[in-house]
C-alpha cells in the first residue's frame, strides 16, 4: 500500500517538481534523501524517473554491504533532521529585514533580524578550506571542544544513519561566556547538493536523556551552516551560519543578544585556527 502511494504521489508531483526553484528544490531534496533511505531499506520501491531528481545519498551511491535497516525512531529523527535543514535555509534565504550586528576584520560580517520571539543572527564569511574540509572538521563533533574552548564536551547519542545524529551538547563556564553554562539535546542532520554541504540541527528530546539538574537546557534552532565552494578556484568556501538559539534562564535579551553573535565570532575564528592545521587523523 505504501510503495503505491509513494509511487502515485511522485507521478503526479512530477510535472511540478522540474519547475521548481530554490527552497522548493531544496525541500523536495530532502524529501528524496528520506525516501532514498526508505527504498535502500527495502521499505519501498522507486520508480525509474527519480534517478533524474538527484536524490540518492552519498551512501546509497556506495556499496552496502549487510545495509541495516533503519528503525521508526531513526526516521524520525532524520525527518526531523530534515525539517530543521528546511526550516532554518527558509530563514537565512529570506533576503528581507536583516540589518548589519558587526563586521570583523577578517571579514565575518553578521546581520541579524527578528524571527518569531527572537533575535537570530547570521554569519557569512569566507574560509580558507573546501567544503569537504569543513564539513570533516564539524562533523567530528566530539573532538570539537579539543578546538574549541566554548565547547566543554559533546556526545552523539544516537546515529541514525550516516548523515543523522542526536547529540548532548554542553557549552563551557568561560570568562567571555555572560550567559553562563548550557547544555542543548540536538539533532543534527547534514546534506549535501553537488558541491555545497548544509548542516541542519533543532533542539529535540530524548526520554533517556531528559533536562538535567546542573545544568539550564538551551534550545538551538532551527539552525544551519551553509558551504558553498567559491567560484574562483581557490579551494576556499563561503560560510553562512544562522544561529537562533533560545538560551532560557532569566537573562536579559540585551545581554543574550550582545553574547550571541560575540559566540559565533569565537567559534569561528577557533573554526579557522583548526583548519590552518590541516587534516589531522
Ligand atoms: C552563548 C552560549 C550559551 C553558547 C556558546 C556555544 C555555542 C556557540 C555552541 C554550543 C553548541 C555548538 C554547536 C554544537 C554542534 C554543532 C554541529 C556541527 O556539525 C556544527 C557546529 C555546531 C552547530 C555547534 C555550533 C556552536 C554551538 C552552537
Amino acid at each position: 500500500m505504501l510503495p503505491a502511494m509513494v509511487k502515485l504521489c511522485c507521478g503526479i508531483s512530477y510535472p511540478h517538481l522540474r519547475t521548481m526553484a530554490g527552497l522548493q528544490r531544496r525541500a523536495i531534496a530532502a524529501i528524496g534523501q528520506e525516501l532514498a533511505h526508505m527504498q535502500r531499506n527495502g521499505q519501498t520501491q522507486l520508480p525509474t524517473w527519480t534517478s533524474h531528481m538527484g536524490w540518492q545519498t552519498e551512501s546509497s551511491r556506495r556499496e552496502v554491504v549487510n545495509p541495516v535497516p533503519l528503525k521508526e525512531e531513526e526516521l524520525l529523527y532524520i525527518r526531523r533532521g530534515h525539517e530543521a535543514l528546511t526550516k532554518a535555509l527558509d530563514i537565512v534565504e529570506d533576503k528581507n529585514g536583516w540589518k548589519t550586528e558587526l563586521t570583523e576584520e577578517n571579514g565575518d560580517v553578521i546581520y541579524s533580524k527578528v524571527s518569531g520571539d527572537r533575535k537570530v543572527f547570521r554569519l557569512e564569511t569566507v574560509l580558507d578550506a573546501t567544503p569537504e574540509e569543513i564539513h570533516h572538521i564539524l562533523w567530528k563533533v566530539e573532538e570539537m571542544h579539543q578546538w574549541n574552548p566554548s565547547i566543554k564536551n559533546i556526545k552523539v547519542l544516537k546515529q541514525a544513519g550516516p548523515e543523522t545524529m542526536v547529540t548532548h551538547e554542553v557549552s563551557a563556564e568561560t570568562a567571555g561566556n555572560l550567559i553562563g553554562q548550557r547544555d542543548f539535546l540536538s539533532v543534527r542532520h547534514f546534506s549535501r547538493q553537488e558541491s555545497c554541504i548544509y548542516l541542519g540541527g533543532a533542539a529535540t528530546h530524548l526520554e533517556s536523556f531528559p533536562p538535567q539538574k546542573s545544568f539550564v537546557r538551551a534550545e538551538d534552532g532551527p539552525t544551519c551552516i551553509v558551504i558553498e565552494p567559491l567560484a574562483d578556484d581557490t579551494g576556499r568556501s563561503h560560510f553562512t551560519w544562522l544561529l537562533n538559539m533560545d538560551v532560557k534562564g532569566w537573562l536579559p535579551k540585551s545581554i543574550v543578544n550582545q553574547a550571541l553573535p560575540r559566540a559565533q565570532v569565537d567559534f569561528t575564528r577557533c573554526l579557522r585556527r583548526r583548519l590552518a592545521e590541516g587534516p589531522t587523523q
